[in-house]
């Protein structure tokens, strides 16, 4: 099995601090995630700016987006994100704009579960439209009222549909492995690294343990990675 990508949500408002952090960051994770209130305060410039520094990098643009998905999300992929991502509450004819320019560019549309009531429909629903991935996700303010990703995370990746889960909502080292041991194929995490002393460690401390490696593992996870 593939190993997971780690993914890390950038998610101040400051052009220049996101930069500076995606700098710090970028050897560590595989997606850097231009977070919500990051594009809509800073816009398409600080995505041109992240694609011409950071190429080896692949590049989600979290505009969740809510209608005229195909209109929103084109200069998106255009100036080089690689995922955008659409709000599972949105129409189904919105959804399907974002999977077809997608597919248009050769890229990726990711579907957020974030307050979706019938979490298992929805994502049969839109896995049957070509949804590249299904984002299970515990927003900031939910976190702040207590809630976690895990169950969600259990019940669509239950679904066994082939197509790849991320999960994002306060994940950290050590719940990375956990959260790939029930399905996740990209991990995600934003304050567990930009709250941390040391961006750049925690970077790779949650890559590690996401990936097995043997910084997460000792003797038994280098092993373990050797014979993977
Ligand atoms: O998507 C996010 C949030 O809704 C704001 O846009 C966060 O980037 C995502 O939740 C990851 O951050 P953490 O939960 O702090 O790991």
């Amino acid at each position: 099995m593939a190993k997971p990508l780690v993914q890390m949500a950038l998610d101040s408002l400051d052009f220049d601090q996101t930069v500076a952090l995606a700098t710090t960051v970028a050897p560590h994770v595989d997606i850097l995630e231009i977070g919500t209130p990051c594009i809509k305060y800073n816009g398409i410039k600080l995505l041109e700016t992240l694609r011409a520094k950071f190429p080896n990098n692949k590049i989600l643009v979290d505009l969740k987006t809510m209608d005229a998905g195909f209109y929103e999300a084109e200069p998106f992929y255009k100036a080089g994100a690689d995922i955008v991502t659409v709000l599972g509450t949105a129409d189904i004819g919105t959804i399907k704009g974002v999977i077809d320019v997608a597919n248009k560019y050769g890229k990726k549309a990711q579907i957020d579960l974030i307050n979706v009531a019938d979490k298992a429909a929805r994502t049969r629903e839109v896995a049957k439209l070509g949804a590249h991935i299904i984002g299970v996700h515990t927003g900031l303010d939910q976190q702040a009222a207590g809630q976690t990703p895990f169950a969600d995370l259990g019940l669509v990746s239950g679904l066994n549909l082939g197509v790849d889960i991320s999960v994002a909502g306060g994940v950290k080292a050590t719940t990375a492995k956990q959260v790939v041991d029930a399905g996740a194929t990209i991990v995600v995490a934003g304050a567990a690294i930009y709250g941390a002393a040391d961006p750049a460690a925690a970077a790779a401390e949650i890559s590690a343990a996401a990936k097995g490696s043997q910084s997460s593992g000792g003797l038994f996870g280098w092993l373990k990675n050797l014979f993977s």
